[in-house]
């Protein structure tokens, strides 16, 4: 298994997903011998994981079943151990395209936080590319770099822990692409600057305050940045539910002819299914700064 490239088999040492139903998951390190407690029962690494295809229904100790899921991502995203406030797939999905990811590209990153981005661009960048991730909390810095070898993705990442604002990313003129996601991202932008190639590139910073975004833009703007625009991306999810609806009543435009052509009765109704918005919204994440550098 790896985050990056899919495998049929569970192996020992892999990651997986347990799907038990909406809105419920949990991963788990899969190792031999080891056992893991859900609301249906015990799941039985040895046994009930390792050889079995990812995708498999697992029947529990009680009787229930559940899902067992190759890793992804998307799926690590809502799954993985908070050390701090992370990035979710909504503005991840934004950040991506707009900084013009794709497999071979350079990327640098700062803070890495719990690395729920990271493996996104992973993903994307993979197999050529690679990721220079920058956080200045020591064991935040570890804890990723582990993850990122147990999910076989350490080769394409570099994690380097040091304070970004002040020693930069540890490379120069190499990233074809610079994420922020830090309490002061104007004071990284000199560095964001050096660290891109010569031809250019993209940059995006993430803040939640207007008053960080204002600082940004104006950092930006003096060290040559073009193209600067912020935008705040809001997730409308649609609930499915089933009306009744009144089916209108016309009348007739000609007189019956014959007993059987009945009128529409005026209480005839129909039952469908239809989509309505949320009255209240998830609020505010963060606001999402972007902006090229041109070649020099
Ligand atoms: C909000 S978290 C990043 C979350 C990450 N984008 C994710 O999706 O998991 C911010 C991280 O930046 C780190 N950080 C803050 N200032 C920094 C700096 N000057 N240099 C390096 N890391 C920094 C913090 O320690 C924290 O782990």
């Amino acid at each position: 298994m790896s985050f990056v490239e899919y495998s049929e088999f569970i192996q020992e040492g892999d990651v997986a997903i347990i799907f038990l139903g909406h809105d419920s998951m949990m991963p788990v390190k899969v190792q031999q011998g080891a056992q893991t407690q859900t609301r249906y029962g015990v799941i039985r690494h040895s046994k009930d994981l390792i050889g079995q295809r990812f995708g498999t229904k697992v029947t529990c100790s009680k009787g229930g079943w559940v899902y067992v899921l190759h890793p992804t991502p998307e799926l690590w995203t809502l799954n993985l151990p908070h050390r701090t406030q992370i990035l979710y797939t909504t503005d991840i999905a934004n950040i991506t395209m707009m900084l013009e990811l794709k497999p071979g590209s350079v990327v640098c990153e700062s803070g890495t936080g719990s690395g729920s981005l990271s493996h996104a661009i992973l993903r994307t960048i993979a197999p050529t590319g690679h990721l220079h991730t920058v956080e200045f909390h020591q064991q935040r810095a570890e804890k990723a770099a582990e993850e990122f070898r147990e999910h076989r993705v350490g080769h394409l990442v570099t994690v380097r822990n040091q304070d970004v604002c002040k020693e930069g990313f540890g490379v120069t003129g190499v990233a074809d692409a610079v994420f922020l996601d830090i309490p002061s991202p104007w004071e990284a932008v000199k560095h964001a600057r050096n660290t891109m190639k010569r031809q250019g590139g993209r940059v995006c910073s993430f803040s939640p305050c207007i008053e960080q975004v204002q600082k940004t833009v104006e950092a930006l703007a003096d060290e040559g940045f073009q193209e600067i625009s912020t935008l705040e991306v809001l997730l409308r999810v649609h609930d499915v539910r089933s009306i009744t609806l009144p089916l209108p009543d016309f009348g007739s435009d000609q007189p019956l002819e014959t007993p059987t052509d009945t009128p529409v009765p005026s209480n005839a109704s129909v039952l469908c299914k239809t989509t309505t918005p949320p009255r209240d919204m998830a609020g505010h994440t963060g606001y999402l700064t972007f902006a090229t550098k041109p070649s020099v």
